[in-house]
């Protein structure tokens, strides 16, 4: 059975006092709770949030890596530096990567694969456009993302790997997909990624939905049976909302599966 994973991206938000208190906060809210949990800070706040979550069920990730080990690359930050710091994730293929850093589905696939190489799960973020959905092309965008983004791994890296189906005009508008649309789509990426690796690994593989997702609306996603957690980013910025929503998503989840059961 998939484990639940709830993961707040920061996005450019928090420094690292913040980001230590953020984490200090969160942790009484969501005790033992079985949903694996992850922050994703910015880089200059990893090391204060990996201290705070130490010991704890709270991960930290980051929000991006260069695919290269090390050399002259300014600016660049590499997996075995977000390795050393006590990182386990990575978001990787953002669409705000996409659309203002120039991320294609080929230097995903490269970070991707140095994700791995450092032993970090990466995040791999694919989603449509507005214009994309109205041309009617959500299927084949993520198809072709999902296709040159994963392409050229092994079966239990698919397993092991997190996708996030974040439709780029639900982010940060307060807009969702319904939860049936994402579970259409979802159900889709699972279904490839079956073809591409086997059955058996995409059906371990972890997908999340991403895009407004609140207190409120989690709940409507994670009923949804592909549907294996939230890419949150706005609400994971307050300590309350993301514990509600990482506590919302376990029950959603277990009431879920146990009707599926019936
Ligand atoms: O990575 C997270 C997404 O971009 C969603 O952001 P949002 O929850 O603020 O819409």
């Amino acid at each position: 059975m998939r484990q639940v994973i709830i993961a707040g991206n920061w996005k450019m938000y928090k420094t690292a006092g913040e980001a230590r208190r953020l984490v200090e906060d969160l942790k009484p809210l969501v005790g033992a709770t079985q949903v694996e949990i992850v922050v994703c800070p910015p880089f200059t706040a990893l090391a204060a949030a990996v201290n705070a979550a130490s010991g704890t069920n709270i991960s930290v990730g980051a929000q991006d890596l260069f695919w290269e080990d090390e050399g002259p690359y300014t600016g660049e930050v590499s997996g075995p530096m977000l390795k050393d710091l006590g990182c386990r994730f990575c978001i990787i293929g953002h669409s705000e990567r996409r659309q203002y850093f120039g991320e294609t589905d080929a230097s995903v696939r490269k970070k991707v694969q140095a994700a791995f190489r450092s032993d970090l799960i990466p995040i791999v973020c694919v989603g449509e456009t507005l214009a994309e959905r109205e041309d009617g092309k959500t299927l084949e965008v993520c198809r072709r993302q999902v296709e040159e983004g994963l392409g050229g791994l092994t079966p239990e890296k698919i397993a092991r790997l997190v996708v996030a189906y974040e439709p780029v005009w639900a982010i940060g508008t307060g807009k969702t997909a319904t939860p049936q649309d994402a579970q259409e789509v979802i159900g889709f990426i699972r279904e490839l990624l079956g073809k591409m690796y086997g059955k058996d690994p995409a059906q371990r593989c972890r997908i999340q939905y991403g895009g407004s997702v609140k207190p409120e609306n989690i709940a409507s996603f994670m009923e949804q049976p592909d549907i294996d957690g939230a890419l949150v980013g706005g609400a994971s910025l307050d300590p309350i909302s993301f514990a509600a929503i990482v506590n919302t998503a376990a029950e959603a989840k277990g009431k879920q599966r146990a009707h599926s059961l019936i």
